[in-house]
């Protein structure tokens, strides 16, 4: 490891690592023996161990990396429209992207001496700010939207049924310059240093061809998408991801997030093993929320703030029981808290693995921080799943009068490579 790796690794206070693989996640990842249970106070004792924030995730498998991967501690989301109309530019540069995506997960250069080797009167093929930096745990996770699937490159007939727009949502405060898109790029790693390089070096590939339409970056999970990850917290200091979809749940994720080869996509079943990722940013309004009592906190969210259990229980993994009354007669979980209309209990079994961010992007010009939670989620199925969600908490969730969803989008992310295979290959077949 390099001078840099070992000081990015203390200043993300990561102990001794060894190598424990995460069953059933998809990807070899290792996990080290120190405590990921946050700097606050004694950590806890059902806390898993943290996982090594410098090892590399395969690239190819089954299904892509960074869905049911161990989320990492950053994120460089970029939306992106196609801006030329040269079918044959746009699957060569998915090529190009592929091969330059597996090179940078694995830690390498964007392109072999992509550094200097290029000679001084070539611009380098990598831009060089991760040089010398682990892989970090990079996983670069690639998404179509539904626009790509209009009449610019033939592509309509392919465009999977399940791949809609989103409708618009009661309270929906949409911004355009965050919202849409004809592909999407998710790089997550353990270093935000590596995330953004493998972002900007797959947007370099791609002048002439793509453009930036709008990008997020995202610090601090919140979710926990492995049993081996503690619980991270959001920026209103709840835990989030406790009752989330992990991988080690091999039948859940069959039935809520992979496409599944008999489903009925519409355009052929490239999409199997595939899963759809919806993006919202919603800004959280923190100086409301701080400045309220713990006790309406805690009813609007309907677990408590230290352990994150379900109220009327004292541990965070305890079943919510949601027919509990309190002493004074009224249900334990108020009936608008946010995790009783979010239950699948409620929802006719919906469940979604959920894999966003906390975000702070400065201020918004009159006073107050423009914070958050980069909500991402990956699912069969967004028409069935994050819409009929959506909807039943835009309708009663106690968290409305301190949230708002400012930018969204949605995203058919294939399936995982097999060697030898290419982003685009199935997609333009
Ligand atoms: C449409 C889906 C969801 C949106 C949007 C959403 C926003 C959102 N959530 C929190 C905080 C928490 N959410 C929690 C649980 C939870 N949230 C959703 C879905 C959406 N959340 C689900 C399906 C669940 C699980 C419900 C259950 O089965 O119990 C929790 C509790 C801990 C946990 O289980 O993760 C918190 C806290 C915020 C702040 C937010 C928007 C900013
Ligand atoms: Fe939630």
């Amino acid at each position: 490891m390099t001078d840099g790796g070992l000081s990015r690794r203390r200043l993300l206070g990561v102990s001794g690592t060894a190598a424990v693989a995460v069953a059933g996640a998809g990807t070899a990842y290792a996990v080290s023996r120190g405590d990921d249970a946050g700097a606050a106070g004694a950590p806890s004792p059902t806390a898993a161990p943290a996982l090594a924030l410098d090892a590399a995730v395969p690239f190819r498998g089954e299904h892509q990396a960074g869905i049911v991967t161990p989320a990492q501690d950053r994120l460089h989301f970029v939306a992106l429209d196609v801006v030329t109309t040269d079918r044959e530019q746009l699957r060569a540069l998915l090529e190009q992207w592929t091969r330059a995506a597996e090179r940078m997960t694995a830690g390498a250069e964007a392109a072999p001496g992509g550094l200097v080797g290029g000679g001084p009167n070539r611009a380098p093929e990598d831009t060089g700010e991760a040089y010398g930096l682990p892989a970090s745990g990079l996983t670069i996770t690639i998404g179509y939207g539904p626009s790509l699937f209009d009449d610019r490159f033939g592509l309509a007939p392919r465009r999977p049924a399940a791949l809609r727009e989103l409708p618009a949502f009661t309270g929906d405060q949409l911004d355009p310059r965050r919202t849409g898109g004809d592909l999407c790029i998710q790089a997550c790693a353990n270093d935000p240093q590596v995330a953004v390089h493998a972002v900007r070096n797959l947007v370099r590939l791609g002048f002439g061809v793509v453009a930036v339409r709008w990008s997020q970056l995202g610090f601090g999970r919140t979710s926990s998408t492995s049993t081996a990850q503690a619980t991270p917290r959001n920026m209103f200091g709840f835990k989030d991801g406790t009752n989330n979809l992990k991988a080690e749940e091999p039948e859940g994720l069959a039935q809520h997030v992979w496409v599944g080869p008999d489903d009925e996509t519409g355009g052929g079943a490239w999409m199997a093993g595939g899963s759809y990722l919806v993006a919202r940013r919603i800004r959280m309004h923190v100086e409301v929320w701080d400045r309220t009592s713990l006790q309406e906190q805690e009813d609007v969210i309907g677990r408590d703030k230290k352990e994150g259990a379900p109220l009327g229980q004292t541990k965070e993994f305890d079943a919510p029981d949601f027919a509990r009354k309190s002493p004074d007669g009224t249900p334990a979980i108020p009936m608008n808290a946010h995790v009783r209309l979010a239950h699948e209990s409620h929802l006719r079994g919906i469940r979604l693995l959920r894999r966003g961010y906390n975000f702070t992007d400065g201020s918004d010009g009159v006073g107050h921080l423009d914070a958050g939670l980069f909500f991402l989620a990956y699912m069969r199925d967004p028409g069935r799943q994050f819409v009929p969600m959506q909807r039943a908490l835009a309708k009663a969730d106690g968290l409305n009068e301190y949230i708002e969803h400012n930018g969204s989008a949605v995203f058919a992310c294939p399936p995982g490579l097999a060697d030898g295979e290419h982003w685009g290959q199935a997609l333009f077949a």
